[in-house]
């Protein structure tokens, strides 16, 4: 991928399995980013091409950037922003089965402003499900979480892996978050990709 003639990275080539979960390592301006906008097709790369199995639905659950505390929509409002207006029953079916899912149910009635930064990552995830996906990309998704609402979101994540085998890509800065919950890794340094197994893991770039 160039930007104005410069690579920001070259001759990746990479595999993400079914039901794997990786995480995707790297120090600041490697291209994470852009290489999930391109997962994504928000981006179109320079050369180069990628194949995902036909079978892929992807979900999204963008960095954490706060919201206005005056935001009016409660959490069940806001979640319910992917879904279709007039909702059939079975559509408010899903959206009460995506609350329950993300332990939202209790406060769906809270306004996503006055939510915690946790919670609101939570309502992200919530939204993104209702799509049914069978892959999640996370960007940096924990970031500026205290300890406590990173591990719940990423309980909820591994939850997704085992019971559903929903595969996982997650970008992080937080080495010892990865090594706690994922499995693989793909590390963006120099223009170019490594990939092997989080417990194999070496290096603190940070
Ligand atoms: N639209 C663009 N036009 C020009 N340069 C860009 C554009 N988008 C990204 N870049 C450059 O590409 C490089 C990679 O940026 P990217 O945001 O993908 O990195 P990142 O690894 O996600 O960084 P961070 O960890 O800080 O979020 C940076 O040097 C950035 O300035």
């Amino acid at each position: 991928m160039k930007f104005d003639n410069k690579a920001v990275f070259q001759d990746l080539n990479f595999k993400l399995e079914k039901g794997s979960m990786t995480a995707l390592l790297g120090p600041n301006g490697t291209g994470k980013t852009t290489l999930i906008n391109i997962l994504m097709k928000l981006l179109v790369p320079t050369s180069g091409s990628f194949k995902f199995d036909e079978k892929v639905k992807l979900g999204y659950v963008p960095q954490f950037r706060n919201i206005d505390a005056e935001y009016p929509l409660s959490i069940k409002a806001f979640i319910s922003l992917n879904a279709p207006l007039i909702k059939s029953k079975q559509v408010k079916d899903q959206i009460h089965h995506e609350l329950e899912e993300t332990h939202l149910l209790d406060i769906q009635n809270t306004r996503m402003g006055e939510a915690s930064g946790g919670q609101k990552q939570r309502a992200y995830l919530a939204q993104a499900l209702l799509d049914n996906p069978n892959m999640i990309i996370l960007d940096e998704a924990t970031a500026s979480l205290d300890p406590v609402a990173k591990d719940e979101l990423m309980k909820l994540i591994q939850h997704l892996n085992k019971e559903h085998g929903m595969t996982v890509l997650f970008v992080t800065h937080d080495v010892p978050l990865a090594r706690k919950y994922m499995k693989e890794y793909l590390y963006l340094n120099h223009g170019t990709v490594k990939q092997g197994k989080m417990s194999e893991f070496e290096g603190d770039y940070e």
